[in-house]
């Protein structure tokens, strides 16, 4: 992060609106950002402006697989030394499982330098005893493991106490956080109705079937579902599947530097 020396910070003026907000290194109110291709010229800025503000990137689906191998390594280096953590997409996942080459995808993952690894069934089938394996093969390699709850079809999704029961699961499995899924349109698919607007029955028949949400990280990728989530979680709820080019945007929505939460700051006080 470029800083400039004499200059105050803005910080050091202004309280934000939304406070408490957790600094990184940080557990809760991570977010993690979908990247679908950004070159190394575009990641370096992206790092350089926003790095104090992300704390995941998930390279989406199996775009690793088409880089240059040189160029993954660079962009996988310069990612974790800004203290992110970096993994590919659980499609990828899903495509080494259905190919019964787990392990090796696990080792080589491993060998560029991903840290994390998401282990998710969105379009395959997998077993609870085959999902806790995986679980516990990639902590055991030293990923931080994250899983995904929801099917990318929305004819098969989920009823809500099957994701509860997968969350507890694959928490007790040892997972670091499950993502619920809502895919990078953020419409028809897990909590989402074809508009993109959040459920809330739903959200809340969840919410209260679980001790905390701590280690739950919500895919929202529309700003009105951000925002949903920021004013019932506070700003340190977990988010994912966030636009690179959205992270300010939704930093400055978590601490209530943007209207649509300063307002309901302002109207909680009164
Ligand atoms: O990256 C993936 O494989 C997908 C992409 S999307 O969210 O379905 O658009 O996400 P994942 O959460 O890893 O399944």
């Amino acid at each position: 992060m470029i800083k400039s020396g004499a200059r105050k910070s803005w910080q050091e003026m202004i309280q934000f609106p939304l406070g408490n907000r957790y600094q990184k290194p940080r557990s809760t109110g991570v977010t993690m950002i979908i990247d679908k291709g950004l070159g190394l010229g575009e990641t370096r800025d992206l790092l350089n402006l926003a790095g104090d503000y992300i704390d995941f990137v998930k390279l989406g689906f199996g775009t690793s697989a088409l880089y240059f191998n040189e160029v993954l390594e660079e962009k996988i280096n310069l990612v974790t030394s800004h203290g992110i953590d970096i993994y590919p997409g659980g499609t990828f996942l899903e495509v080494a499982i259905l190919q019964d080459k787990l392990r090796e995808y696990l080792a080589m993952a491993r060998d560029f330098g991903f840290t994390a690894i998401e282990i998710s069934d969105g379009t395959i089938e997998l077993s609870p005893p085959t999902r806790a394996a995986a679980i516990a093969m990639a902590a055991d390699i030293g990923f931080k493991v994250l899983t995904e709850v929801g099917k990318k079809d929305p004819n098969d999704a989920f009823e809500i106490k099957e994701i509860v029961q997968l969350v507890k699961q694959d928490i007790l499995s040892g997972a670091s956080y499950v993502i619920v899924e809502g895919r990078e349109s953020g419409k028809s698919v897990g909590l989402y109705d074809q508009d993109g607007n959040l459920r809330m029955s739903d959200l809340e028949e969840l919410v209260h079937s679980l001790d905390n949400t701590e280690q739950l990280i919500w895919e929202a990728p529309m700003k009105e579902q951000q925002q949903e989530l920021i004013i019932r979680f506070g700003p340190n709820v977990s988010i994912g599947n966030v636009n690179p080019h959205e992270v300010l945007a939704l930093e400055a929505l978590r601490v209530g530097l943007r209207a649509d939460t300063l307002k309901t700051v302002l109207q909680r006080q009164k």
